[in-house]
């Protein structure tokens, strides 16, 4: 793209200088030269801010915050030159300088509750807040919809909570201790929408399928659907097909070891699907078919994994949702947020407290505990807290990792960026933690090594063994990379393994399509019913014709002819970023030899907590202690407007 006649185009050649280091893109120039043409504004320090909003969007922040941006804080870019150098060598300087030049452009509308609407976003392409916000204008409406959404909660009253039938849900609650599980379902079963976060195993599917199960039995009674009692219409959602196939499977799960009656039972869904399908999407049309006019017909909806839903899908499920409807959202707060811009889950418990419940939640829970709980809880009682508090749980307890699991250990270090911690438990010899150290200087990855991992995956291939049976040993050992380019990088790490692999001879052919071939989805292919990030292994079927056998939402085996499948890559290593919402018997991550911008803390964390029994890390100390360092902030206006009490 030639910008030799844009206006953009300046003495400093700030733009030249950010595309060279790909801080930012061609289309966020394109962007802001579109916006530009429409209106006629030469105003370098506004096109600028454009350019800026664009390319932080690009970097998942639904904002940009001129004061922060003014003052150096550049949220983990590098910009060289710095904005606000380029901007005081315009005769801008401060922020409100900025501010004022922004206040008077047409490209800029000053930005409150209501003033845009996602179908008037292109007459006002970019939104100032009193504080310094900017936004591209869509983002603004998604951010007030969610904002609108959670106020509206707060004029709603209470439900009722049958105090018997929770009891009954939790026959061992403990009179001495609190369970925690217990007071989030009686917390989430009085209110029309609740958040219940917590990390690897600390029983959200377990709580959540009491708390349908308490919901249906209260709607239904004891009787069988007795007259006059309809049983909710419930729905299980998750952002990808991977998520939801394995919601399915742990919803069944949790289901089987709850003791309930059969028409209970019965009433609690399995299945579950992805959030593209629950809204109805058209691959076409950028629409979904569920919106404010065509609500979705169900009572309750169960999100998991919501760490990964971002802003603009978040606001169009909310759109979606029938103002009668419950809305419960399920995930670890502490994983990578999204991959498009938003980081939804984090921003609503940015300030949640550990085995705390508000004044407020407290005096509603009155009802539906025992006295000896009530007492127990009154000492966890804070006076203090802004209103979204009350409609958030966290699970802290881990049933799969107890204190001296290696894993869990691992894991709690690392989320609390404790540098020193990390490194002792990785040189502490647990069975199920190992720490290989790479060299910076010799890049040799030793795949021989890594490739062990899939020693069982390549019996089972030559054994012909069946689809699902494939996915199942496929599912027990994962490669997880943090980069995708680079000798460490997810591109790489799989060559190198194919190559390896078809060396030792369980590949069996140099076409494209073998027995035992493993790939990911890369998009949604309306053609096939597929979603990016479905896994695929190709197999022959019992005519022997080859292919590729996915598992989808529902939990069902569909295989494909391998014409059919496009858009997809290897998958024997699959970045971190692909591997939320998946979980592996034994995982063994790779780092980058160099630093990166998305190698914070989230990133190794979620990385550890795929793995449920081994964890490896491959990782050289020095990224390793300035990745725990890191923590990626994304910038938003909701955190500050919901926790600002
Ligand atoms: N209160 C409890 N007492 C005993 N075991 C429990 C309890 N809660 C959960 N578990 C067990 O711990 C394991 C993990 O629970 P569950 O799957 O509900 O957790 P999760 O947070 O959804 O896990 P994930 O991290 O996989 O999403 C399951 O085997 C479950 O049966």
């Amino acid at each position: 793209m030639d910008f030799s006649n844009s206006l953009l185009k300046t003495e400093t050649d700030w733009t030249d200088a950010w595309l060279t280091a790909k801080v930012i893109r061609p289309i966020d120039l394109q962007w802001v030269q579109y916006l530009q043409n429409h209106t006629n504004t030469s105003d370098e320090a506004v096109l600028m801010a454009g350019v800026l909003v664009s390319a932080y969007l690009g970097a998942g922040h639904t904002c940009i915050d001129l004061n922060s941006i003014y003052n150096g804080d550049l949220a983990g870019l590098e910009f060289d030159p710095a904005p606000n150098v380029v901007l005081s060598s315009w005769g801008i300087a401060s922020a409100g300088d900025w501010y004022d030049r922004l206040s008077n452009s047409p490209l800029v509308v000053f930005a409150h509750a209501g003033s845009v609407t996602e179908s008037n976003t292109d007459s006002a392409p970019l939104m100032l807040t009193e504080s310094g916000l900017l936004y591209a204008a869509r983002y603004f409406s998604f951010e007030q919809s969610l904002l609108s959404f959670i106020q509206l909660q707060e004029v709603k009253g209470r439900r009722q909570v049958d105090a018997q039938k929770l009891a009954a849900l939790f026959p061992n609650a403990e009179t001495r201790e609190l369970d925690w599980q217990k007071i989030a379902v009686a917390n989430a079963a009085s209110m029309d929408f609740s958040i219940i976060s917590g990390g690897p195993g600390t029983g959200k599917t377990t709580t959540v399928t009491k708390l349908l199960a308490l919901l249906v039995w209260q709607s239904l009674d004891d009787a069988n659907v007795s007259v006059g009692k309809t049983v909710p219409r419930i729905a299980l959602a998750a952002p990808t097909g991977k998520a939801a196939a394995r919601l399915t499977e742990s919803i069944s799960g949790a289901k089987q070891k709850l003791d309930i009656a059969p028409h209970i039972f019965e009433a609690i869904p399995e299945t579950a699907t992805t959030l593209h399908r629950l809204l109805g999407a058209d691959f076409g049309r950028s629409r979904f078919k569920h919106h404010k006019g065509n609500p979705l017909h169900i009572d309750i909806l169960l999100v998991d994994e919501v760490s990964m839903v971002d802003m603009p899908m978040m606001a169009k499920l909310i759109d979606a949702l029938p103002t009668h409807a419950r809305l419960v959202l399920l995930g670890d707060k502490d994983q990578l947020s999204s991959v498009e811009a938003g980081n939804v889950l984090g921003d609503l418990t940015f300030g949640i407290q550990r085995e705390k419940v508000t004044r407020a939640q407290f005096t509603g829970l009155a009802d539906s505990l025992g006295a000896e709980e009530l007492t127990l809880l009154s000492r966890q009682v804070i006076e203090q807290a802004p209103a979204i508090q009350r409609h958030l749980s966290l699970l802290s307890k881990s049933y799969r990792f107890n204190d001296q699991s290696g894993i869990g250990r691992l894991a709690s270090a690392v989320n609390l960026c404790q540098v020193d911690r990390t490194l002792n438990v990785l040189r502490s010899g647990y069975d199920e933690v190992l720490w290989k150290p790479t060299d910076l200087v010799n890049e040799e990855l030793d795949i021989a090594s890594l490739a062990q991992g899939y020693k069982e995956y390549w019996k089972q291939v030559r054994q012909r063994t069946s689809p699902a049976q494939l996915h199942s040993t496929f599912s027990q050992y994962q490669v997880l990379t943090a980069v995708r380019q680079g000798t460490f990088g997810v591109e790489s790490v799989n060559d190198s393994l194919e190559k390896y692999f078809y060396r030792q001879g369980y590949i069996e052919s140099q076409s494209i399509w073998y027995p035992g071939k493993a790939v990911i989805m890369t998009r949604n292919d309306s053609n096939t019913g597929l979603f990016n990030g479905d896994v695929g292994l190709c197999m022959p079927d019992e005519q022997n014709v080859l292919r590729v056998w996915f598992i989808l939402a529902n939990g069902e085996i569909k295989g494909l002819l391998p014409s059919r499948v496009s858009s997809f890559e290897s998958v024997f290593a699959m970045t971190v970023h692909k591997s939320q919402g998946s979980e592996f018997e034994r995982v063994t991550m790779i780092l980058p030899n160099n630093a990166s911008p998305v190698l914070g803390k989230e990133l190794i964390y979620t990385g550890i907590t795929r793995a449920k029994q081994y964890f490896e890390l491959w990782a050289n100390e020095l990224i390793l202690q300035g990745a725990l360092k890191k923590r990626v902030q994304r910038r938003s206006g909701l955190t500050k407007a919901i926790w600002k009490d």
